[in-house]
């Protein structure tokens, strides 16, 4: 099985092996998760084109891909391997002493990346530099309902929280979010797609004002807006 990210030993057990120590039988990594090992790595980019995708998505993507093609819009990858430089300076700079244990650090995945094709979050983010705006194209898969037949509040918060978080790129530095601001105006169906829409509003010292609206593929529809305040990390201040 092929799985992405660098190659390095992903896991506890690849990490003993490494060092010539006897691995631990698998954990079963549970059904709705994807099982990573360290078998031969390539780098997967989950934010393109898979089967799972609904033609709406599809179409969206070619839509957005063709804007990119004067450099004005640009495709950002998405893969379940975090940037190894933003996480490095993240750890350097703000993990506290107790850095999280490392058996359960090795586990760690994007939210957003852990689910299996199809059944959680699949989307592509986009992203203007001049204009400063980031749009995600987002289909929420059944793992992801709420109400019977519709996408759970949370799992949209999630979309617009990591949507509204790519619009601080432009900004050096790494950001948290402080505030999130969320109207649910209309629900989401089940395994629709929905398009994201966010821009950086202001910027004032260390404090980044974003704001979003998800729209239905046609436009028609308003089911959320949201605004959110994403504070940049002070290497002086320890975040715990
Ligand atoms: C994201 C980092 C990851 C690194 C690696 C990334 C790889 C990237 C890859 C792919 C992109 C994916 C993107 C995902 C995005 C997800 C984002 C999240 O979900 S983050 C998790 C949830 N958020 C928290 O857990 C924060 C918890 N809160 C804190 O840690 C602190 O409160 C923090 C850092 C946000 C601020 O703490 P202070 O001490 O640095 O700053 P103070 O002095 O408190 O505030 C500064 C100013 O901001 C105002 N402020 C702070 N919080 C406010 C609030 N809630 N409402 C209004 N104003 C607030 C204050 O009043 C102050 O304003 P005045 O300078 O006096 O004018």
């Amino acid at each position: 099985m092929l799985r992405s990210c660098a190659a390095r030993p992903r896991t506890l057990s690849a990490l003993r092996a490494a060092r010539g120590g006897a691995p631990r039988p698998a954990r079963d990594p549970g059904p709705a998760r994807r099982s990573f090992s360290t078998e031969k790595v390539i780098h997967k980019d989950h934010s393109l084109p898979n089967p799972s995708w609904s033609k709406d998505l599809r179409l969206l993507f070619d839509q957005f891909m063709k804007k990119c093609e004067d450099g004005s819009w640009k495709h950002l990858p998405s893969s379940e391997c975090k940037v190894p430089q933003r996480i490095h300076s993240f750890k350097t700079y703000f993990l506290d002493s107790k850095p999280v244990k490392e058996d359960q650090l090795s586990q760690a995945r994007p939210f957003t990346r852990s689910y299996e094709v199809g059944q959680g979050f699949e989307y592509a983010m986009f992203y203007n530099e001049d204009e400063k705006r980031t749009v995600c194209l987002f289909q929420g898969g059944p793992y992801l309902e709420g109400p019977p037949g519709f996408l759970h509040g949370g799992a949209l918060a999630t979309m617009i929280d990591t949507t509204l978080g790519v619009c601080t790129i432009s900004c050096m530095g790494l950001f948290m979010t402080a505030n999130l601001n969320i109207n649910f105006k209309s629900p989401i169906p089940l395994c629709s797609v929905v398009v994201i829409s966010s821009q950086l509003d202001k910027v004032e010292g260390r404090k980044v004002f974003v704001s979003c609206n998800v729209r239905s593929v046609d436009e028609k529809t308003l089911h959320s807006d949201a605004t959110g305040l994403f504070i940049k990390l002070d290497p002086e201040k320890s975040l715990t």
